[in-house]
């Protein structure tokens, strides 16, 4: 059974919220409520394996949680995660189940999609992994030439680049030997500046894509086997140097890649959903496979959690909800993800992809445009760069953006204090974005500061901090490959929760066809030197213009 469309705005709890939030929430003062209550963080923090989620500085109180929680209950969100995990066809557009928790499914309980359990075939690809990727790493495979490999160069786009290299960064600490590249731009600079230093005898390319048939990935894979075989010369050593992670096994040998050389995976995993799967590939070349089946613990773990703990504890639904209160009661347009761990500097990039091409929709689940808000802008940097970046406008700027603040409490580079430097700036920021500064203490401030009565009132109000901005913080004990599964596992499922309520498929992504569609058109009529009318003025004028440049 696909899920219900039910529209939250028509919810009873939608109506009790919006009265509840023009009543009293509007007014709530992150200050008054810590000061009425020593027991917030108590009430408001959880705890998962080494995970910690304090969500107290929200703009919250208890009837807000209890409203969206019923929320949640009259979506009939319990009844959806059941069907995620059982593999109902949720992705109705594309009449599929979404299945990437049973590529992580540690328990190896039976997955049942059309009648078959998927987990030996799940497990039939992991044991490939391994067995390829030990061979790669301890030197066994061979190129062509008898070399052992030394380079890996990924290319992919979308869910088959971003999520692997997000990873393969996050875990730089964990990494041997081999030197991990990734290509994803269709930009021949991409390719042309990552092969400018490897030795074709040494390196194996990595042709990611669901498909196999993406624009840009075939583009580049072609020019990858161009420039290996301009030195290898013989068609027949492309079995050592080319493998291939794909759905499509027909497209895969078209190229000329060994069936024997395919990872493979199944209609049921989303792109964005798929550094679970084969597509991880690159991660066990780059930290070995034991980290990579750390890194499914770990998401197993929150899949876990998330399908059996009440929404009141329940990490990922909590953050789904109160995203949807910034998102729809307080009309905040943006979500911002900072994480004060460089390992993580590709973590916002990856979720910009796990959100917005999830949840970034504008017709439910009725086939109707919803006349509601639904997915925000992700966007972020790691912290501390962003603060002398876009912090200005996060603290004073006229626009209200939550954000969530990750920090491991553990560095796993321990040089002189730091660590402490990083995490006071963690600590202080969303301090300082709770509760701002008053008139009061700059006027402190100014205390024997030499200035004048003038100066100082010129000088207080753009020195006042009005606070207020909610923060959610996750702190870790330690950016290991089983923590970095659970917090990735735990957005992944806040994803699908707003995507529930929203009522919209969370799991298609129609809006990235029509600007290929075109591109197609467009591409022959670069080629010639005729020039162009059949479009709109606007193209039509870059069209000539570019040609008259060339
Ligand atoms: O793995 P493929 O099939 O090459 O697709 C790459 C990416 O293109 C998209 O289909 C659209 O951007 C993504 O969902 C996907 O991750």
């Amino acid at each position: 059974m696909p899920l219900k469309s039910i529209k939250p705005t028509n919810t009873q709890a939608w109506k009790k919220l919006e009265i509840h939030f023009n009543n009293a929430a509007r007014n709530f003062y992150l200050k008054e409520l810590f000061a009425a209550d020593s027991e917030r963080y108590n009430k408001y923090h959880l705890k998962i394996g080494d995970m910690l989620l304090d969500y107290s500085k929200n703009l919250i109180n208890e009837e807000t949680l209890t409203l969206l929680i019923e929320l949640a209950n009259n979506c009939e969100l319990k009844d959806a995660v059941e069907k995620q995990f059982t593999g109902d066809k949720i992705n109705a557009t594309e009449n599929r189940a979404v299945l990437h928790t049973a590529l992580r499914n540690r328990s190896n309980s039976p997955v049942i999609v059309e009648d078959k359990d998927v987990m030996p075939d799940v497990n039939a690809v992991l044991s490939q992994m391994k067995s390829f990727s030990e061979k790669v790493i301890s030197g066994e495979w061979k190129g062509y030439s008898g070399k052992a490999i030394k380079c890996i160069v990924n290319i992919g786009i979308g869910g088959s680049d971003l999520g692997p290299l997000m990873v393969c960064e996050a875990l730089k600490h964990y990494k041997n030997h081999l030197e991990m590249n990734f290509v994803s731009n269709v930009d021949g600079t991409h390719i042309a500046e990552t092969l400018k230093d490897l030795d074709p005898e040494t390196t194996l390319f990595i042709i990611a894509s669901k498909t196999f048939t993406t624009q840009e990935t075939m583009t580049n894979a072609l020019s990858a086997r161009d420039w290996f075989l301009k030195t290898a010369k013989d068609q027949r050593t492309v079995a050592k140097h080319f493998v291939a992670l794909s759905t499509n096994k027909g497209k895969v040998t078209e190229f000329g890649i060994d069936e024997a050389n395919m990872f493979t995976f199944w209609d049921w995993v989303g792109g964005r959903y798929s550094l679970w799967s084969a597509i991880g590939l690159s991660i066990c070349l780059s930290v070995g496979f034991e980290h990579f089946e750390e890194l499914l613990e770990g998401a197993h773990e929150m899949d876990l959690h998330f399908r059996n703990t009440p929404f009141e504890k329940n990490a990922p639904v909590i953050l789904a909800l109160l995203g949807i209160w910034y998102n729809n009661f307080w009309e905040a347009e943006s979500h911002a993800l900072l994480p004060y761990d460089q390992y993580l500097h590709r973590f916002a990039a990856y979720f910009q992809q796990g959100d917005m091409e999830s949840n970034g929709k504008s017709i439910d689940r009725n086939g109707e445009k919803v006349n509601y808000q639904t997915g925000p802008i992700i966007w972020g940097e790691p912290g501390t760069n962003g603060q002398h970046a876009f912090y200005q406008l996060i603290h004073q700027g006229t626009k209200l953006i939550p954000a969530d603040f990750m920090a491991a409490a553990q560095p796993l580079n321990t040089l002189g204090d730091h660590h402490e430097k990083l995490l006071s700036n963690f600590f202080a920021q969303t301090e300082a974005l709770a509760f701002g500064k008053t008139e009061e203490q700059v006027h402190a401030e100014f205390m024997n500061s030499g200035k004048t009565e003038d100066e100082i009132d010129f000088l207080t109000p753009f020195k006042v901090f009005e606070g207020n901005r909610p923060t959610n913080s996750i702190l870790y004990k330690k950016l290991t490959p089983k923590t970095l599964g659970s917090l990735l596992a735990m957005y992944e499922q806040k994803i699908f929760v707003q995507g529930v309520i929203w009522n919209i498929f969370s799991f298609d992504q129609w809006g990235v066809e029509l600007g290929k569609q075109l591109a197609n058109v467009i591409f022959p009529e670069l080629k010639s030197t005729v020039m162009v009318t059949s479009h709109d003025s606007s193209t039509n004028g870059l069209i000539n213009a570019y040609k008259s440049f060339r």
